[in-house]
Order: structure tokens, then C-alpha cells, then sequence
């Protein structure tokens, strides 16, 4: 894998959003990662609706919590996303409203980096190791990741690096975009695409420190697949 990397030098992130007083973190988490996936296969970057997730996918919970393998699923049984201008964005569930003629994005499956080929886990591969997580984001573009956000709160700027008694990777309860990797005098770090607008930490993004899988980085990595 490259030295670093960054999507948002090859154009493959959309803008910071804020999921306001709605724990929908999964809905972004997704939607980042398909906005990534469709923009390296279709070549075009769209802004997809985490709304129509909260509304439409009845295997989350809405502002109340929700997996990222449930919604992909959910994304393939409705059909696809709306953008985030035809389905905008309001921070409560509402009924759905989503219209499969305003499909803009679709997706073919999804792959969990943290299991082995058929699916079991236990085999830990592709997201286990950071080298690994680094590789097949450089080659695949932006991954949903899921963390213990605990230190995300405190979070002004520079690279975070917790207490492992502060991040137990055991205890994990946000989803995020992991969209990078890289070094900053010499301290190597993830970037890390949050949800909670762009005056939270740097422009929006929080950068963890890259090492002994810190605050469960590297437990719940996953990504659609658009072919
Ligand atoms: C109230 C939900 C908050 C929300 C988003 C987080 S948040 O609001 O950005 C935040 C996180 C941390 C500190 C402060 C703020 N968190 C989630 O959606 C987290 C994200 C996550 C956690 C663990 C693994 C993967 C993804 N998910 C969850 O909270 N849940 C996962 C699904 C679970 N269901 C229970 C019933 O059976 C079906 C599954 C409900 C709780």
C-alpha cells in the first residue's frame, strides 16, 4: 500500500454533513461509502440521501441506531439511494418517501472486511490488520468503519491518541468514513470523515492515531459494492 492516501485528493468524498439530534451515524457512514464506490465505478461524485435510510430501512433503528450491513441491505431491497436533494436531509423519522423513478445511486452487495470469503467470521482478514485496512482502502476507495467514539467528543485537532482504558474497542457505538491514511511528523494517523458537522475537530474530520487497532478501528470495517 502507498505511503498515505487520501480520497479526498482524488475527488471520491462528498462535504462534510451533520447528522444533528438524530444517532443516525450509520445512515452517513453508508452514504459516504456509496457516494466513494459510485464515484470510482461511475465516475460521478453525487451526495446520497441518509434520510430516506432513516425513513426506509426497517432493519435500523432510525435516529435511534443502525448497522451498516443492515442498510446496505435495506439500500439493495428498495433499489438504491435518492440523492440528498431529492430526499433531504430533516434529523427525525418521518414516513417513508422514497420513489425508486429517483433512484440516483445503486449498489450490487457489500463486502465486511472482518470476515473470511464465505462470510464466517473469525477468519479476521483485510480489516484486522492496519496494513491491510491501508491496502484495500488505496485500492477500493472510503470505508465505513465503526468505533468507540468516546474520545471523538473531546476532539479539537491533531492526531488523537487515547488511552486505551478511554477507547476500549470492545465498546463500540459510532460509524464513521474512513477516507485516508498518512503521517504527520511522523505520527501515523487515520482520517476519519465524522458526521457532526464541520466545526467538529478539522473541518469536520477526526484523525486517529494509526496503531494497536486503536478504539476498535479495525473490528467493523465494511463497504458496498457497485460493479
Ligand atoms: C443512538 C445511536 C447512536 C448512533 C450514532 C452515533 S452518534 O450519535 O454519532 C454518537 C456516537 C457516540 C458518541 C456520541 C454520539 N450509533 C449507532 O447507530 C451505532 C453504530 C454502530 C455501533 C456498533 C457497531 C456498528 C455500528 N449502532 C447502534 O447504536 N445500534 C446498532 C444496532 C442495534 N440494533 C439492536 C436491535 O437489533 C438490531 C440491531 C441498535 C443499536
Amino acid at each position: 500500500a502507498p505511503q498515505s492516501w487520501d480520497w479526498r485528493d482524488h475527488g471520491a468524498v462528498s462535504p462534510v454533513k451533520d447528522q444533528g439530534m438524530c444517532g443516525s451515524c450509520w445512515a452517513f457512514s453508508v452514504t459516504g461509502n456509496i457516494e466513494g464506490q459510485w464515484f470510482l465505478k461511475k465516475g460521478k461524485l453525487l451526495s446520497l440521501s441518509e434520510q430516506e435510510l432513516v425513513d426506509c430501512d426497517r432493519l435500523d433503528e432510525a435516529c435511534g441506531g443502525g448497522l451498516p450491513s443492515n442498510a446496505y441491505e435495506a439500500i439493495e431491497k428498495l433499489g438504491g439511494l435518492e440523492t440528498e436533494t431529492d430526499y433531504r436531509y430533516t434529523g427525525h423519522k418521518q414516513s417513508c418517501g422514497f420513489s425508486s423513478g429517483k433512484v440516483a445511486a445503486y449498489i450490487n452487495s457489500s463486502v465486511e472486511l472482518s470476515k473470511d470469503e464465505n462470510g464466517e467470521a473469525g477468519v479476521l482478514h483485510l480489516c484486522l490488520v492496519n496494513a491491510e485496512i491501508a491496502a484495500w482502502l488505496a485500492e477500493n476507495g472510503p470505508v465505513s468503519v465503526a468505533l468507540n467514539a468516546f474520545a471523538m467528543q473531546f476532539y479539537r485537532k491533531g492526531v488523537s491518541r487515547p488511552l486505551k482504558i478511554f477507547c476500549n474497542p470492545w465498546m463500540i457505538d459510532h460509524a464513521v468514513l474512513l477516507v485516508g491514511y498518512g503521517e504527520r511528523n511522523g505520527v501515523p494517523f487515520w482520517a476519519i470523515k465524522n458526521s457532526w458537522g464541520e466545526d467538529y475537530g478539522e473541518e469536520g474530520y477526526y484523525y486517529l492515531y494509526r496503531g494497536s487497532r486503536l478504539c476498535g478501528i479495525n473490528k467493523m470495517c465494511s463497504s458496498a459494492v457497485v460493479n
